[in-house]
């Protein structure tokens, strides 16, 4: 788009992207709190990689509503999306059912939980399953950061999170790998891909 670098534009979404890393930082330390992991913070933290999406989806070509994204659950660790002031995300609910998401502020924000984190905590936070549905005669554009793990660190679920209730679910596992598996057997995606590829 701008063949010579646009340093202006590169600086404020470096510092808008940074700024919501610490935010998905402070989620998921409240996360691994909750379940009791506190010891396995620091090193959860420091080997995450993140990437910012940025996503257009065209008003539809019809009155009718119109699929903007296919249904699917994110491979991350976890996702935080901000959009326009354009409505189309809708999440899936544990009984099937479709609901949107409505901002309650131009500036919120969704934080969702993707396979990857399920993988790490055995299944107790399930990988929340959303598409997006366009309608109306404006344009939606959304931003996404993923938070996901470095190359070579190993995806392990901690000892604490298994017992008699709650059975060993998942191998470890390589992001990496996992995402070349998904990317080779897209029809996996539902119910989960993370099963598929690492499932006990
Ligand atoms: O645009 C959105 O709200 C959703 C984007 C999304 O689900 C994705 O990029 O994985
Ligand atoms: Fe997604």
């Amino acid at each position: 788009m701008w063949p010579r670098g646009n340093p202006s534009f590169s600086k404020t979404i470096n510092s808008y992207a940074e700024k919501l890393s610490e935010l998905e930082k402070a989620v998921r330390k409240m996360i691994a709190e909750s379940f009791g992991l506190e010891k396995y913070i620091d090193e959860h933290l420091n080997s995450t990689n993140y990437l910012l999406r940025f996503s257009k989806y065209n008003r539809p070509n019809t009155p009718d509503t119109e699929l903007g994204l296919s249904p699917h659950t994110d491979k991350s660790l976890m996702t935080i999306l901000h959009q326009n002031q354009v409505d189309g995300l809708e999440l899936q609910t544990k009984n099937g059912s479709w609901i949107k998401f409505k901002p309650s502020t131009p500036n919120s924000f969704i934080v969702m939980t993707s396979e990857s984190l399920t993988g790490w905590l055995n299944g107790r936070l399930g990988a929340t399953y959303h598409r997006v549905m366009m309608s109306g005669n404006e344009a939606r554009y959304s931003l996404a950061l993923f938070s996901y793990p470095k190359d070579g660190y190993v995806i392990e679920v901690p000892e604490e999170m298994v017992n008699e209730e709650h059975p060993l679910l998942f191998k470890p596992f390589y992001y990496e790998e996992f995402i070349s598996f998904d990317y080779h057997n897209a029809g996996q995606e539902a119910p989960s891909a993370l099963r598929a590829f690492c499932g006990v």
